[in-house]
């Protein structure tokens, strides 16, 4: 079937069943209104729900036909593969995991200063998923591909009081498992063989065939409508899958999103960044933004509900560059000094970058504080020097590269844009304009001069038909400034002065892709001479 092999994406097919999203009435209409006043964010955790079931995603295949990034371009990954076989990571844990198996010290949650609502739960849950995955499974994702979907379990009601689950169950006559269809499939399934209009067009061979005869035609407009109800079950299965297929997580915390039917990614509830989505929306920066469409439940969580800024892209090119001097705040330095929480899974992250990094006594616990951590991931990366770092690289064939941990130079910098890209003008370029944009809008917003942005990233994205753009994604440490004081947002941090340097990174980001350009621009006008002389 073409959707098997279309992508090499899926080893198998599990449909997922779900209830309606609590908030999710008349979508489209939200979508083109723009007076859209957001619904009320309702917090807490849904008292409808009886049973909940857990059933697993699709699986998910990784492919990697070009070489990886530091054998591209002369091994900017100093931390590749030489680490590996020094510090090996046990075979049955996925390299791409964000929140490492602790060992012995467990996590204090005090260290949160700002409240996250269901995200640390989250991550108590992805532990957990973690050890159990240890103790029953020798699956490797060698590539550390991450692809959302194939590592998430969904949980879902299977049985409401409200019986809204029960109806998008019971719209398919089905209730699991391949045989039961998504609820969006569901509807359009009844719907579709309710009603001779349908949005799929099939062949007028295939009508005539059907028609062609003139006795039973009852019958054979039953079989004709039988054939495309399956059809179009067969249609939006494969635009599911490949939507599902083309969806990816680069970085951040491993259970934190899902997608939604409504073209949606769904992130995980947090108050601080709902409440900047939610002024980002009447800001001058609404445009370099995803869109957000306030929250929805679904099971026991809470999600924002941002537009998909890969929708519409075939097989994206994405690239996450985490803005800013520091990645982490003011209150975080300050209270690990009078709280002490060690990390034993920040210190193997630390060894495996650098073994001499930790001192003599984080040798002996084996754990770091969280503050240390980040400070030193900050200044061994081009966080410090350069105003920000490339969390990620995923190419068109879906290989991901995050060997870029020791990149200090701008030079490395773009090397690392020109691979990216490819070398491609016009996707170069693009990028260049979109961030000359952005920095001008930055100079307009209230937003960005009254809030402290830490964390947030700049996701680039690309598709072999040079749609190419920048969001500005990530908000969950962007906290407003007391009353009258604003950011440079240009100028290194100095304790207590809560500057973050964004436009450092902003205008590092700017100058690496005008060398890029000149670069490419050389090498193409290299290659036309090499060609001319050769004709
Ligand atoms: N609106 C979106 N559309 C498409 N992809 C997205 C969107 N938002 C996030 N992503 C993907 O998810 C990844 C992680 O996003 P984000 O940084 O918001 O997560 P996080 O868990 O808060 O991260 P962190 O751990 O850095 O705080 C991004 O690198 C990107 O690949
Ligand atoms: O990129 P790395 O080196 O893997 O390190 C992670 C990164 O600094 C994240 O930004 C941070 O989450 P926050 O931004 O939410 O603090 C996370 O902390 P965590 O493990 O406590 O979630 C770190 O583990």
């Amino acid at each position: 079937m073409d959707m098997m092999t279309d992508d090499n994406y899926m080893e198998g097919l599990e449909m997922e069943t779900e209830n309606q999203p609590t908030m999710d009435n008349d979508f489209s209409a939200r979508l083109s209104d723009k007076t859209y006043q957001y619904p009320t964010i309702r917090e807490g955790t849904s008292s409808s729900c009886r049973r909940v079931k857990v059933r697993s995603r699709p699986r998910l295949q990784s492919t990697k036909s070009f070489p990886p990034y530091n054998q591209c371009i002369g091994g900017l990954g100093e931390d590749g593969d030489g680490d590996d076989e020094l510090y090996p990571e046990p075979s049955n844990v996925t390299r791409g995991d964000r929140n490492d198996v602790f060992q012995g010290t467990e996590r204090n949650e005090d260290i949160e200063l700002i409240p996250r609502c269901a995200r640390d739960e989250v991550k108590e849950h992805w532990k957990l998923r973690r050890k159990e995955r240890v103790g029953e499974s020798d699956e490797v994702d060698t590539d550390g591909l991450e692809r959302w979907s194939g590592k998430r379990r969904v949980e879902e009601k299977s049985e409401c009081e409200d019986g809204r689950g029960k109806g998008a169950q019971t719209a398919s006559g089905n209730t699991a498992g391949w045989s039961s269809p998504h609820p969006i499939l569901s509807k359009l399934l009844h719907s579709s063989s309710g009603s001779s209009g349908s949005s799929i067009n099939f062949s007028s061979a295939e009508s005539d065939d059907v028609f062609s005869e003139g006795e039973d035609v009852g019958s054979k407009r039953r079989a004709f409508r039988k054939s495309r109800s399956w059809k179009t079950y067969l249609t939006m299965v494969h635009w599911s899958l490949r939507r599902q297929g083309s969806w990816v997580q680069l970085a951040g915390h491993q259970g934190n999103f899902q997608l939604s039917e409504g073209g949606e990614v769904l992130k995980l509830y947090c108050e601080v960044e709902a409440k900047c989505l939610d002024s980002l929306m009447r800001d001058a920066l609404r445009p370099f933004v995803p869109q957000y469409h306030g929250c929805v439940t679904r099971g026991e969580h809470c999600y924002i509900r941002l537009e998909d800024l890969l929708s519409g892209l075939r097989r994206p090119v994405i690239m996450d560059c985490k803005m800013g001097v520091r990645t982490y705040q003011e209150e975080e330095v300050t209270k690990a000094q009078t709280r002490v929480t060690l990390r034993s899974d920040m210190y193997q992250k630390m060894v495996k970058v650098d073994p001499t990094a930790p001192s003599v006594e984080e040798h002996k616990q084996k754990a770091v504080t969280k503050s240390r951590y980040l400070q030193w991931r900050d200044t061994t990366s081009s966080t410090s020097t350069l105003g920000f770092r490339i969390e990620g690289i995923m190419m068109e064939d879906g290989s991901i590269q995050r060997d870029f941990k020791k990149i200090l130079t701008l030079a490395k910098v773009t090397e690392a844009m020109l691979y990216f890209t490819r070398s491609q003008l016009d996707i170069l370029k693009a990028y260049h304009s979109r961030l000359l944009a952005l920095s001008e809008a930055l100079k307009n917003s209230l937003f960005f001069r009254t809030h402290e942005v830490i964390g947030s990233s700049l996701l680039f994205v690309h598709d072999h038909s040079s749609k190419a753009s920048v969001w500005m994604i990530d908000f969950g440490k962007t906290t407003p400034l007391p009353d009258r004081l604003e950011l440079r947002h240009n100028i290194p941090w100095a304790e207590g002065s809560r500057e973050d340097g964004y436009l450092i990174g902003l205008m590092s980001l700017i100058t690496s892709l005008s060398q890029a350009i000149s670069m490419a621009s050389s090498q193409q006008e290299e290659s036309c001479g090499e060609e001319q002389s050769v004709a």
